[in-house]
């Protein structure tokens, strides 16, 4: 079984950060292990509280994972502060880590910020040795100082993200009005995905288990493109089997979720 590592935040009420990811993990068939970088007090109506973990222990769990374990890819979510940052950067190269997924995970769906201003520079030191970064809309215009609105901008956004060194960029649409199309730009082509806007509040956890799936995609052998498009799949079903929950925003339905309640199509996974 491919194994894959995520370094991000732990969100109480489930439906993002570290809990979302292992869900996803688990659906697509890979073995999900954490590193645990905050510890949000969060539910579906916002983040009420953030206690980062200290820089040494992060780097002790990357530690304790990598010296015995082969890991296959990489996704990285929340990492709250600079100094979190640079040990995992300093820890990722020192162990040649494969398969790199960045989040660049700033603000949550309630408007908190889970990075801190003055941690700008170093997510983009981090972001210059990944594979693959998944910013939304507003990330890439914190990440470029561009305003985003069309297409084109988007395209613009990630022509400008690609220098900072990573090998692709994928520019999410789910913060636009009318549409969820997401621009992929690899090997100097964009691929433009398609995607229609579904009408649903519960979309907590959008981006963590895109970002997730792309990791468990490209542990298991698949391209940039493939785990991208494979993933927009999975995203796409898991917000057509998203529910409400609590007083606010529900989380997206994970496919083991369908399949524990009696459903049978998986799509393909
Ligand atoms: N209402 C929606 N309908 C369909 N796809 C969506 C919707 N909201 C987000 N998406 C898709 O979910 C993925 C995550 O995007 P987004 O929500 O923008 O990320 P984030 O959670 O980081 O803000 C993207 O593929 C995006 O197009
Ligand atoms: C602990 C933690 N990490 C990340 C997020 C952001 O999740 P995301 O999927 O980008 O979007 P929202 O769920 O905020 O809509 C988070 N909330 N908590």
């Amino acid at each position: 079984m491919k194994k894959v590592l995520t370094i991000a935040g732990s969100d109480s009420c489930g439906g993002a950060g570290i809990q979302a990811d292992i869900k996803t993990m688990d659906a697509l068939g890979v073995y999900g292990m954490s590193v645990i970088c905050a510890v949000t007090a969060q539910n579906t109506m916002g983040v009420e509280d953030v206690q980062d973990m200290t820089p040494d222990i992060v780097r002790a769990q990357i530690d304790a994972i990598f010296t015995d374990i082969e890991v296959d890819a990489v996704k990285i979510g929340m990492v709250s502060s600079p100094e979190i940052i640079r040990v995992i950067k300093e820890r990722l190269i020192f162990y040649k880590a494969k398969k790199i997924v960045v989040d660049p995970v700033m603000v949550s769906k309630s408007g908190y910020h889970l990075l801190k201003k003055k941690a700008i520079d170093e997510l983009k030191g981090l972001i210059s040795i990944a594979d693959i970064v998944t910013p939304n809309i507003p990330e890439a215009e914190v990440l470029t100082g561009l305003n985003i609105i069309t297409e084109e901008d988007m395209k613009n956004a990630a022509k400008n993200i690609i220098k900072m060194g990573v090998k692709s960029v994928l520019i999410k649409g789910g913060h636009r009005c009318n549409d969820a199309t997401d621009i992929l730009l690899y090997k100097e082509n964009f691929l433009v995905i398609p995607g229609k806007k579904i009408d649903t509040e519960n979309t907590h956890g959008t981006g963590c288990t895109l970002s997730s799936s792309i990791a468990s995609q490209l542990a298991k052998g698949f391209s940039i493109k493939e785990s991208v498009i494979l993933s927009k799949k999975y995203i796409t079903k898991a917000i057509e089997n998203s529910f409400a929950l609590g007083k606010g925003v529900g989380p997206v339905g994970h496919l083991i979720d369908l399949y524990k309640r009696g459903g049978t199509d998986y799509g393909e996974n």
